[in-house]
């Protein structure tokens, strides 16, 4: 780990009607760290997410980022479909992809805002246009590849068993160099056997594709095994961020699980 923040949340403040889901939240992620960021059904940490890529831009406070090259930015000034060319990608709870695709097409789709060729010029097929969609789909093949999934690069997505789809889906976000990857319940719906995989293939894209990881999830034996720290929050405020060891003893956080119908 550099020490080096990727990710400044200052006094993010989030409401909905009258419900204050985010309040005066204010964390620092390190650049090359996993962070999970837990706390009971409906702390606020689906809120927090949307607000860091953007999904809302009605949120307080600031969201600083290190971008891709190197400076520090405010994701208020990006809409949400360009944070990710600052480097930031994110996957979903409820798996996005299009279905009715090929999975290494899919990962073009991904990898598509990097292409410097035009729509007219892959129409035509231009030599230009060629030459980049050949090492876009060289990138992704090596993603697949490093993933284990290459071998169904020209399988629909459609039919994939859960833990194949989440994979893609993390092969799609390294589509775009991101240095930031936000996953949002990663483990949910993986049997032990995916889940374990998964943990691997976090560690290993953090360490081969040089990435900060930061993740909700709500199953406490993944995120104590895979996070170098954990945030905990509650009520959208802030309650404890450590070492999974520390988090695990930390009474406010604690009092947090066992005050709901979250044991
Ligand atoms: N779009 C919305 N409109 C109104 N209220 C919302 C909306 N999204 C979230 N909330 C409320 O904000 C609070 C925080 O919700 P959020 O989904 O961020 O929590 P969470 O920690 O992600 O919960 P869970 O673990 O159950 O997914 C909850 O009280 C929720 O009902």
């Amino acid at each position: 780990m550099s020490n080096v923040p990727i990710l400044q949340l200052q006094n993010v403040g989030k409401t909905f009607g009258g419900l204050r889901a985010v309040d005066q939240l204010s964390l620092t992620v390190e650049s090359g760290e996993i962070v999970g960021l837990i706390g009971p059904n409906g702390a606020g940490k689906t809120t927090v997410f949307n607000c860091v890529t953007q999904f809302y831009k009605d949120y307080d406070g600031d969201i600083l980022f290190q971008n891709k090259e190197g400076q520090i930015v405010n994701l208020r000034d990006y809409k949400v479909t360009q944070v990710i060319s600052q480097g930031l990608a994110r996957t979903f709870q409820n798996v996005e992809l299009v279905k009715d695709l090929s999975i290494i097409d899919n990962l073009l789709i991904g990898g598509h805002y990097e292409f410097t060729t035009g729509i007219v010029q892959h129409i035509f097929m231009t030599p230009k246009a060629r030459r980049e969609e050949r090492q876009m789909r060289q990138k992704a093949e090596t993603i697949l590849e490093s993933l284990g999934i290459l071998h169904l690069k020209d399988f629909y997505v459609a039919g994939q068993p859960y833990g194949i789809l989440k994979k893609i889906e993390i092969a799609r976000t390294l589509m775009s160099d991101p240095k930031l990857i936000i996953l949002d319940e990663p483990a949910a719906g993986l049997n032990d056997q995916e889940t374990d995989e998964l943990e691997q293939i976090i560690r290993q894209i953090k360490k081969d594709y040089n990435v900060t990881i930061l993740l909700i999830e709500h199953d406490m034996g993944f995120v104590m095994n895979l996070c170098d720290r954990v945030c905990a929050i509650n009520f959208g405020r802030f309650l404890a961020f450590d070492t999974p060891e520390m988090i695990q003893k930390n009474q406010a956080v604690i009092e947090a699980y066992l005050g709901g119908d979250n044991v």
